[in-house]
């Protein structure tokens, strides 16, 4: 097991260039099965979740070849082979091999995903989309098994707006035969990079990044080459990073409308950003203003950077109050905090942070983002050494964490325990 030790105190200056989106990565992966020939996928950041996903691909007789970002994947001659155990429970994202796999072979049989379980995170929205596309689905021994005889378009309104609905749904309805209509879809940019993905394979897929999806089903797709968005999360966590540790950064490669919830954030506490065509320059302040945060579905503030942005508000003079309206208890970062000196109550559903100065000490990542918030509480502290374990749950989401910021001028490197 390794873990991350850190010596803060330094303020970070310099560039840092976003890689391509792990939650897009990790669905258009899966969507590359649904093509008959060569999906090439550039810009693919370096993720434990992107490894395991092609050894999924691999094990089911996919051709997946990966050299730097561009990663080359031939689905021909894929079968459709139970999946109960494994590498699907390795991570969150294996629940696209039902969408996928249903509209590819009209069947599958895949174990319960794993990944983050910072919360019970149910998917009974995915199996209310297979069942009105016609598939029958049944939950034994903990796997997810799909058949359809015959895969038909439908009229299917989300109860909450979930991505991996949204997109699940997406994958089977483009080989569904007729049109689908996904209400109250999500709007996440990653749905929209996977329906551009689709639609370059020959889908018919409109109104992606809107609250009304439609797909007209297609019997055949094809091979293409797409290049992933940046990762609007890593990103996030550059920016909080410099502004925690008062330094100068250019975040390089992002779209910075995705990063519009985080930018305005940032400045209302006092942070100064310059917004640029591809990249956000953030200046930090040596005094900022305690805000509130609501973490929400796209375009509002992301859940995933809700944990990071914690350890940024101990930073702030005063009483900051941080809900999360996607995740009501992803606060399994607070009592690591706590340990480090930050005074944080949890009520309901929100984070209440009082300004503090942290201390070094032993913490243990549980889930990705709450091990990227450990990193930035610990880049803030001035003496001793932070030890952050659970570095695998950070490796699943942060391409090259520890280079990144030493590059920044960080002291930060990896340890086994
Ligand atoms: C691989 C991936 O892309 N992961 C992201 C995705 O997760 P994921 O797709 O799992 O998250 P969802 O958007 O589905 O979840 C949003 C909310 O809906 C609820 N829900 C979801 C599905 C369902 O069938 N029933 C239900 O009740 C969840 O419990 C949660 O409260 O979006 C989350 C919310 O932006 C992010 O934190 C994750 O990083
Ligand atoms: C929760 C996350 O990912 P996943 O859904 O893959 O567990 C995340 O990226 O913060």
């Amino acid at each position: 097991m390794e873990k991350l030790m850190i010596t803060g105190g330094r303020p970070l200056h310099g560039t840092v260039s976003i890689s391509g989106a792990k939650n897009s990565a990790i669905a258009l992966i899966p969507a590359a099965i649904l093509a008959e020939s060569e999906v090439i996928l550039d810009n693919l950041p370096i993720l434990s979740d992107v490894a395991v996903y092609a050894e999924i691909l691999e094990d089911l007789g996919a051709s997946v070849s990966r050299e730097g970002s561009q990663m080359k994947i031939d689905p021909s001659s894929i079968k459709s082979i139970p999946m109960p155990n494994g590498s699907v429970k390795k991570l969150r994202a294996s629940y696209y091999m039902m969408g996928a796999m249903l509209g590819r072979f009209k069947e599958a049989m895949i174990g319960l995903p794993g990944g983050c379980n910072f919360e019970p995170r149910p998917i009974d929205q995915h199996i209310k989309g297979f069942e009105a596309l016609g598939a029958t689905v049944t939950n034994e021994h903990g796997s997810i098994y799909l058949h359809a005889k015959e895969l038909r378009g439908a009229k299917i309104y989300l109860d909450v707006s979930s991505v991996g609905a949204t997109i699940n749904i997406m994958l089977a309805a483009a080989r569904a035969k007729g049109s689908t209509i996904i209400e109250n879809a999500a709007k996440e940019p990653e749905i929209i990079d996977v329906a551009t993905l689709l639609n370059s394979m020959g889908a018919v897929i409109k109104g992606a990044g809107t609250e009304t999806i439609r797909i007209e089903g297609v019997s055949e797709l094809h091979g293409c080459r797409h290049s992933i968005i940046p990762d609007r999360i890593q990103a996030g966590t550059y920016m909080i990073a410099a502004a925690a540790t008062r330094g100068d950064v250019l975040i390089d490669n992002v779209i910075p409308k995705h990063m519009e919830a985080m930018t305005a954030k940032l400045l209302e506490m006092g942070v100064h950003i310059e917004e640029l065509d591809e990249s956000i320059r953030v200046v930090g302040q040596r005094n900022y203003e305690a805000v509130d945060v609501k973490a929400l579905v796209y375009p509002g503030f992301p859940t995933d950077l809700q944990s990071p942005m914690t350890s940024l508000l101990t930073q702030a003079e005063g009483v900051s109050v941080l809900s999360d309206f996607v995740y009501s208890s992803r606060f399994k970062h607070v009592p690591e905090l706590a340990r480090m000196g930050a005074k944080i109550r949890v009520e309901g559903r929100s984070a209440i942070i009082e300004g503090s100065k942290l201390n070094a000490a032993k913490v243990k990542a549980t889930d990705l983002r709450a091990g990227a918030a450990l990193v930035i509480a610990g880049l803030t502290v001035e003496e001793g050494v932070t030890e952050v374990g659970g570095v695998e749950f950070i490796d699943r989401g942060y391409d090259n964490i520890v280079e990144n910021f030493r590059h920044l001028g960080a002291e930060i490197w990896r340890e086994t325990e």
